[in-house]
């Protein structure tokens, strides 16, 4: 059961994080100036490594239990006309993870992840955040709550992503608010909008900062600006860090949830990674503004935790170097 029953409980949990463990982290160090390579061959996959171990209070880990959530939300913004397709797509999207048939079930797979599915309430849509506030208090906590809830303690790796028909317009208001800039530099083509959509958008965006930007924190810009989907990303990262879970980032919407944890608590993503970077045109500087610099750049744009779940692979290989080979003085190799 979540340990928050309202936004102002939930910052207190995020000011209590866990930090890392830095004894694992300095033996996993260690550990990696013996293995038989010359020094910095193995490039970033020795950062990534280490810095697992560090979360996992263990200098010699593997990846065993990889969890790839989910989470699915309607917006009352897509009322504007802000996407490609209709809201019913976000239900009927539910339906076909449930039988297998998306993309993220054969990544899951292949990423040899447990798959989870959370449906958020789809009948029904937050407010219009053109209108008023996205969410109500009790709403976004008991979102957060669906997030917090659904990381299994003994999963050993987390990968969170979404769904939602509408759900770049939130992200790119989030986004502006959080980090400054005008609304068009935020705003993107999601699933495909026309030119004449991505006008629109814009002025969508524009009308949601006009009533919300420097009302308050990254967590009351969630309520206001954001949407169920992105308070569960946000709620699942932090409980992945209570208990000392890495994640991975997935896409623009991802990160944009993650932006808010960032806002309100100076460090709350040093358990995460950027899985990719997305082809939504807004990513590489919200990754930027958060100090990650993505692990893949494939030119993906779909979101429900695709990129996020291909860089599980990557992860996996790193540690699988790490733990798995041979010392110098254990394979009688002679040492620089
Ligand atoms: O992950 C991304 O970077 C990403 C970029 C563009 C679109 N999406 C997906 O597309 C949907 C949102 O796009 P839209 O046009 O409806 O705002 C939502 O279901 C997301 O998962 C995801
Ligand atoms: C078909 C479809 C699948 C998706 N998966 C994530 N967002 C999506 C948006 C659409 C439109």
């Amino acid at each position: 059961m979540a340990e928050f029953s309202d936004l102002d409980g939930f910052r207190a949990v995020l000011a209590a994080l866990p930090q890392i463990d830095s004894t694992a982290r300095d033996g996993a160090a260690e550990r990696n100036g013996q293995l038989t390579k010359p020094p910095g061959a193995l490039g970033r996959l020795e950062e990534l490594a280490q810095w697992y171990a560090g979360w996992r209070g263990n200098p010699q880990p593997r990846v065993e239990a990889a969890q790839v959530i989910v989470f699915a939300g309607n917006h009352g913004v897509a009322a504007q006309g802000v996407s490609a397709f209709p809201p019913e797509v976000t239900e009927q999207m539910v339906m076909n993870f449930q039988h297998g048939g998306a993309a993220i079930n054969q990544l899951a797979r292949a990423a040899g992840a447990q798959l989870d599915v959370h449906a958020l309430e789809l009948d029904r849509p937050t407010n219009d955040f053109t209108q008023g506030p996205a969410m109500s208090e009790t709403d976004v906590v008991s979102a957060l709550a669906v997030g917090w809830d659904a990381v299994r303690a003994e999963s050993d790796l987390l990968v969170v992503g979404e769904m939602g028909i509408g759900n770049t317009t939130p992200a790119a208001a989030l986004a502006a608010a959080l980090l400054g800039g005008e609304a068009a530099e935020w705003t993107g083509r999601g699933t495909g909008v026309d030119d004449a959509g991505l006008v629109n958008k814009t002025r969508v965006v524009n009308e949601g900062l006009a009533l919300h930007k420097g009302q308050g924190d990254g967590v009351e810009m969630l309520r206001r600006l954001g949407g169920r989907e992105l308070a569960a990303m946000a709620g699942a990262i932090a409980r992945a860090r209570s208990l000392r879970i890495p994640v991975i980032l997935d896409g623009f919407i991802c990160s944009a949830a993650a932006a808010c944890l960032a806002d309100s608590s100076q460090g709350a993503l040093d358990h995460c990674v950027a899985g990719h970077q997305s082809a939504e045109g807004a990513h590489a500087r919200l990754l930027g503004a958060l100090g990650k610099e993505p692990l893949l750049s494939l030119g993906l744009r779909l979101g429900e935790a695709s990129g996020a779940a291909l860089a599980i692979h990557i992860v996996k290989a790193a540690l699988e170097c790490h733990s798995g080979m041979a010392t110098f003085a254990e394979a009688g190799v002679t040492d620089a």
